[in-house]
């Protein structure tokens, strides 16, 4: 679509109440700006004089919206003369956006209408960011500090514009805020995806120099190389007849390489004019019109931007899930089926039932956790997006319940599968003995079966030894080795059992912990919505009750076609509050529920205890019968050693009993590693939720990372023995033999004392080497900071070197003013010789230039600073466009007066 870039002039109110002094007036039904009594300057919108922001938007800017949201990009723009209100237009009075929505500026009101727009369209996914930089001279900068933002609602984009504004410097800089919208939907089985950007511009004031062209036409040039390009480009592209498009200079400058896309590109543009209607400003303001006039010449290429992609929903895996789940749910449920008939049958004994109890128990607790965790929440968030603003971390958190739900379903397979078959293979052999049951249990041990549910009596013969039991008497006898070995077995097998138990336990307590979070955090939205869908129920009741008594009347008349349609309507409106009314139960208060999940997790917590002190006893258990296996092997060793015709049947069961003392021994470092990683994960999880960690707790966590470690390097050792790898030093090496040589005269205590040294000698390096890393992240935000500050001050620096740079020209104006000054007082004084009064101009024009050279040698010594900036300004001239830099150069310019005014004219060639 071929479009000219729209043009509208906003004039700004005046405080002035003489109307004499006012020479602007705008011609809203003609679209004409008048200027004196002498022009009247066609625009396509002319506002009002006393436009409100509200109208300003309603009138240019909300057609744009449109355009943006069919995927074409759009740029607003404010141009004009210091103090007339280009900010103002673009952002509204003040930094705080929020103070008052009337006095808001195109941005944020766009900003709300787009977001509007969006919370209204539910079969799109959209996608939003924002980024804000600021041009000063060839500098651009970032007034976000982080690029391009995502954001998800209106309060996050205001957010957004206040930091932007705070970061903005000064007031000679143009500004760009830029919203990317990216929208994907689904359209004939294919993906739809759009890609706009909306580009708000607030072109900075400049102050100007008169060049009277080749056909002897005035201009005002601005001295900012920005606009002066952009002046170049416009100029160009609005003769674009006589120009080829890839002369057009965008690239002499930062803004107009920024600014390509608005300007003879694909965008759809408006430029909003501010002008000031005082007599005293009408060259700025001519020179503002002039420009408008030029720009709405121009004419851009407004594209869609759109392509479509034929892939599904990225989360198809999602579905997969879904089965996989719903399948788990029919084997539960066929397996409850399975137990509540055996509990009917009478032909489990007390302990399996038990267990089958505690198993229905757990399946109700998952089955609350997973509908809380993920149906009401998922359909919540659905009305939510509806009345609420989209939520921006409800992809994270339907995740997060995806994870959930998978895990409380992996442990609960675990346990289904394992409770089943111990139960089938009780039933199958009821009447089999105690022994034959506990065998039975180890085989499917054995077979990968898990083993975290035990019932008191799968573990008599241990219970029985436990001298703490209270429930089971002391065994007749005493137990032979064998007996004891089998024994720790199964304590160790218990004790397993007891830990997958409290860590599932953990686990099942913290998912219902965030499930508390999240419904408290839902709780305020799940009342509006309750109050808005009650409202909406009312609504639609009134509507079925005027049907009724419409179907009423029509019954009396006999309007059989009206009868039907009534009906048809009455129809739809119950339907529609039965969604309304279920959609509401969805919604309903979640007191109950987080007081009974309160209940829940204080019952859980309690039941956390229990199992942890069974693990205590069962612990405490294992290093009695560990004790007095070894009494009793030590006791057996003595016994062999002392037959004389079975040293290789003693050899051989020493190496075997040394064997299994090994593996025994990697269990137990195994365990304590467990406990130590459980203490150091709570450390890990207390520093990460950001509460500090006090000193002792930070040297703890040290002391647990060295002691993992340790244990990590025992136990590879161990197991290193047993495959027969230890690798022997070579003892040769002198400081090793020495060493040895010492280490074997130490006794026990002595080693401890060393090895303690040694622990805390590397505690300290630990901590040493951390405390190092948090220097170099110190450092390294300190190094970032003074970045900043170097960026802050070169930014200083551009505009200090701006300020020289206009001042430079000035005196340069000035000097050139009053050289004229002086040729004509000349030519007064010297009665008309020409001769004359040029050989008095010329020495006079050499005393000048001695004085300014004068002047320069002493700036040079008392400034340095300004002649790097006067050096740069004329290394940079080869960056100007050709007009300014022969407007520049005196020697090719007629200089000519009218009235009170001097002009320089260029000199045709
Ligand atoms: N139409 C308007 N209605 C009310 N106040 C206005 C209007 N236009 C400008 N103002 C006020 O005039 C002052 C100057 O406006 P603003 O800062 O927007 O000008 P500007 O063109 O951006 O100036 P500069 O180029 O120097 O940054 C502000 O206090 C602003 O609130």
């Amino acid at each position: 679509m071929e479009m000219n870039v729209e043009t509208a002039v906003r004039i700004c109110p005046t405080s002035y109440p003489n109307r004499d002094l006012v020479c602007v007036q705008s011609d809203v039904y003609n679209n004409t700006i008048k200027l004196g009594n002498l022009q009247s300057i066609p625009v396509q919108h002319a506002l009002p004089f006393d436009c409100t922001q509200n109208t300003l938007y309603a009138t240019i800017v909300t057609p744009l919206m449109n355009y943006y949201f069919e995927g074409c990009d759009v740029s607003i723009l404010t141009y004009g003369q210091s103090g007339t209100g280009k900010s103002y237009t673009l952002l509204g009075p003040t930094l705080n956006c929020a103070l008052s929505e009337k006095e808001h500026g195109v941005i944020p009101r766009f900003l709300r209408q787009m977001f509007g727009n969006i919370n209204q369209d539910t079969d799109k996914h959209f996608l939003i960011h924002v980024a804000w930089t600021q041009i000063c001279g060839e500098n651009v900068f970032d007034l976000l500090g982080s690029g391009s933002v995502e954001c998800s609602n209106v309060s996050d984009a205001f957010e957004l514009l206040k930091l932007g504004m705070s970061n903005i410097i000064g007031n000679y800089a143009h500004t760009l805020f830029t919203i990317t919208l990216e929208q994907q939907y689904f359209l004939d089985g294919t993906v739809q995806h759009k890609i706009s950007t909306a580009s708000f511009i607030d072109l900075a004031s400049s102050d100007k120099i008169v060049v009277v062209d080749n056909n002897g036409l005035t201009q005002y040039l601005p001295t900012d190389i920005g606009l002066l390009t952009l002046h170049k480009c416009i100029w160009m592209l609005s003769e674009m007849c006589t120009y080829n498009p890839n002369l057009i200079p965008y690239n002499q400058s930062a803004l107009t390489m920024l600014l390509k896309d608005s300007f003879g590109g694909r965008a759809k543009t408006l430029l909003i004019c501010c002008v000031s209607p005082l007599v005293n400003d009408y060259m700025e303001t001519l020179s503002a019109l002039q420009f408008l006039q030029r720009a709405q010449l121009v004419r851009n290429y407004v594209t869609v931007n759109s392509y479509t992609t034929y892939e599904t929903y990225e989360n198809a895996d999602l579905f997969g899930l879904q089965f996989a789940t719903n399948q788990l749910f029919k084997l539960v449920s066929n397996a409850e089926n399975l137990f509540k008939n055996l509990l009917g049958t009478g032909t489990i004994n007390k302990s399996q039932m038990e267990q089958i109890s505690d198993w229905l128990m757990l399946k109700q607790e998952c089955q609350e956790c997973i509908s809380e965790s993920s149906e009401p929440h998922r359909s919540l968030d659905i009305i939510e997006e509806e009345i609420e603003d989209r939520c921006k971390s409800e992809g994270s958190e339907s995740e997060s319940d995806i994870q959930n739900l998978v895990q409380l379903m992996n442990n609960f397979r675990v346990k289904t599968d394992n409770l089943v078959s111990h139960v089938s293979d009780s039933v199958n052999t009821p009447k089999e003995s105690k022994n034959s049951q506990y065998n039975e249990y180890h085989l499917k041990g054995a077979r990968g079966r898990r083993a975290s549910i035990h019932s008191a009596n799968d573990f008599s013969p241990l219970l029985n030894y436990n001298t703490n039991s209270t429930d089971t008497p002391k065994p007749e006898g005493e137990l032979n080795t064998q007996q004891k070995e089998k024994l720790i077995k199964q304590v160790n097998a218990d004790i397993e059992g007891y830990e997958k138990q409290i860590q599932e336990l953990l686990l099942t307590m913290n998912v219902k912990e965030k499930l508390m979070q999240q419904l408290l955090k839902h709780k305020q939205t799940k009342v509006n919505v309750r109050k808005k869908l009650k409202q909406k129920c009312l609504k639609l009741q009134n509507d079925q009750n005027i049907a009724q008594n419409k179907l009423k009347q029509a019954k009396t008349i006999n309007n059989h076609l009206l009868e039907s349609k009534l009906d048809f309507e009455i129809s739809e409106l119950s339907k529609k509050i039965n969604e309304t009314e279920f959609i509401k139960s969805i919604a309903e208060d979640d007191s109950k529920t987080i007081t009974e999940l309160e209940g829940s997790l204080n019952s859980s917590r309690k039941q956390l205890e229990k199992l942890r002190k069974c693990l205590r006893r069962k612990e405490k258990c294992k290093l009695e019968l560990e004790n007095d296996l070894k009494h009793s092997k030590k006791f057996t060793k003595a016994v062999v050693s002392k037959k004389p015709n079975s040293s290789f049947n003693s050899r051989e069961i020493t190496f075997s009993e040394d064997f299994e003392d090994i593996k025994h021994e990697i269990k137990e470092l195994r365990r304590t590693r467990d406990r130590l990683l459980e203490q150091r994960y709570k450390l890990d999880t207390k520093s990460h939720s950001k509460k500090l960690l006090n000193d002792v707790e930070e040297q703890l966590l040290l002391q647990y990372e060295e002691a993992i470690e340790v244990i990590d390097l025992a136990i590879e050792y161990k197991n290193q023995k047993i495959c027969g790898l230890i690798e022997i030093p070579n003892k040769d090496e002198s400081i090793y033999k020495l060493l040895m040589q010492q280490f074997h005269k130490l006794n026990t205590d002595e080693i401890l004392v060393l090895l303690r040294k040694y622990y805390q000698k590397v505690i300290e390096l630990r901590s040493s080497t951390k405390k190092l890393e948090q220097q170099v992240v110190h450092t390294e935000s300190q190094n970032e900071n003074l970045l900043r500050q170097i960026q802050n001050l070169s930014l200083v620096l551009q505009r200090v070197r701006s300020e020289a740079e206009r001042r430079v020209l000035s005196l340069e104006q000035q000097h050139d003013h009053k050289l004229q000054l002086i040729m004509h007082h000349l030519s007064q004084e010297g009665g008309g010789d020409d001769k004359q009064i040029m050989s008095r101009m010329v020495e006079r024009s050499k005393q000048t230039a001695l004085a300014l050279q004068v002047a320069q040698g002493r700036n040079k010594q008392m400034n340095k600073g300004s002649l790097i900036a006067r050096f740069t300004r004329y290394a940079r001239q080869e960056t100007v466009p050709q007009q300014l830099s022969t407007a520049l150069t005196p020697s090719q310019a007629k200089v000519t007066r009218q009235k009170n005014k001097l002009i320089i004219q260029q000199s045709s060639k």
